[in-house]
């Protein structure tokens, strides 16, 4: 199978190429590679790999930069997707696309389900949103997976700007009033696989590590555990604090928990604790080299 991955140098993208089987084909884009912005440049290279399915792991993802950026994030997370969908319509490729917790409110006491109303708090979860839809409008026929909080041992997470954080004597002050479910980029990669490997059904899907906690309480582990593998030599006191005291630009979701239901009649999703500690063992390796 012939398959074209976008954003390849990004946490998930880093996590696909990791995992695909050897009978994929994979053209790996980066943003110099295939800027998804640019229409032509994506019709022309649809056209010349003439993938059987694209992975779009391509997406504007910082959070509080969209809210004073919006033109560049619907260009990302909207216009590019609408690029992607055309040209793929054109050639007769599938597309499987990556969303957010981000698109709901968060005001909702029970897990989110793929038929749950979205109505997105920040400018990202509303680029993002739109480009669902335009996704949707397009190619009736692709799979979009939404998925929350990712981690893992590539780019930027809340995992690594903790680790980066700790070692001050000061405690470190963490929102405690956020609920979402943390997910490890690389079980989410080794999902789309399967569900690409297997068919599965066009449309909608939640997937996303199964305990939810709060940024508070996400931090609480990642700290135990690495002092506990010897990443860290000091344990790190923390602070608990509001959204409102942490004070950032763009508004989050109280309680962003999807249910990941669907999916998870399909197929085994891990737990998210056991990947923290292998994300752990794995930092703390790449030091001692
Ligand atoms: N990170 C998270 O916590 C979550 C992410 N998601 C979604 O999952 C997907 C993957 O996220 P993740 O791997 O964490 O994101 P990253 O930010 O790690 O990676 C995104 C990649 O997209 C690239 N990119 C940005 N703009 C363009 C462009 N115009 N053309 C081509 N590539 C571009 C970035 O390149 P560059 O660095 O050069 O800008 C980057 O390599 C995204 O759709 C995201 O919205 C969903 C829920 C949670
Ligand atoms: C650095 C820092 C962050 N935080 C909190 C604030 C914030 O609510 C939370 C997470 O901050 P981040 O900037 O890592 O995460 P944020 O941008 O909110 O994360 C989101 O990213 C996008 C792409 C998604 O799609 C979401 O699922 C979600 O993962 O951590 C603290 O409490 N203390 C700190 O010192």
């Amino acid at each position: 199978m012939k398959v074209l991955i976008c954003g390849a140098d990004g946490q998930l993208g880093r996590c696909l190429l990791q995992h695909y089987p050897s009978h994929w084909q994979v053209t790996a884009t980066n943003r110099a590679v295939l800027d998804i912005t640019d229409p032509y440049r994506v019709k022309a290279l649809i056209e010349k790999t003439h993938p059987h399915f694209i992975i779009n792991a391509a997406a504007y993802t910082a959070v509080d930069l969209a809210e004073d950026d919006p033109e560049h994030a619907k260009a990302v997370n909207t216009d590019g997707v609408k690029n992607l969908a055309i040209a793929a319509k054109n050639c007769g490729a599938g597309i499987l696309h990556i969303s957010t917790d981000y698109v709901f409110d968060g005001d909702s006491s029970s897990p989110y389900t793929e038929d749950t109303p979205a109505n997105p708090l920040n400018i990202y979860g509303k680029t993002k949103l739109d480009g669902e839809l335009a996704l949707s409008e397009i190619l009736p026929d692709s799979l979009i997976i939404r998925t929350s909080w990712l981690f893992s041992e590539y780019g930027n997470n809340f995992m690594k700007t903790m680790l980066a954080l700790s070692g001050k004597n000061t405690p470190l002050k963490i929102v405690s009033d956020q609920y979402g479910c943390p997910t490890y980029a690389g079980d989410l990669a080794t999902a789309i696989i399967y569900l690409l490997e297997n068919h599965v059904k066009p449309g909608l899907y939640h997937y996303c590590g199964n305990t939810p906690v709060s940024w508070y309480q996400f931090a609480e582990f990642i700290f135990e555990q690495s002092y506990k593998a010897g990443l860290l030599h000091l344990p790190q006191t923390l602070q608990a604090i509001t959204r409102h005291e942490f004070g950032r630009p763009a508004k989050r979701p109280a309680r962003s928990v999807l249910s990941n239901k669907k999916l998870a009649d399909m197929m085994h999703i891990p737990d998210w604790h056991n990947a923290v500690i292998k994300v752990i063992h794995q930092l703390k390796s790449e030091r001692q080299e």
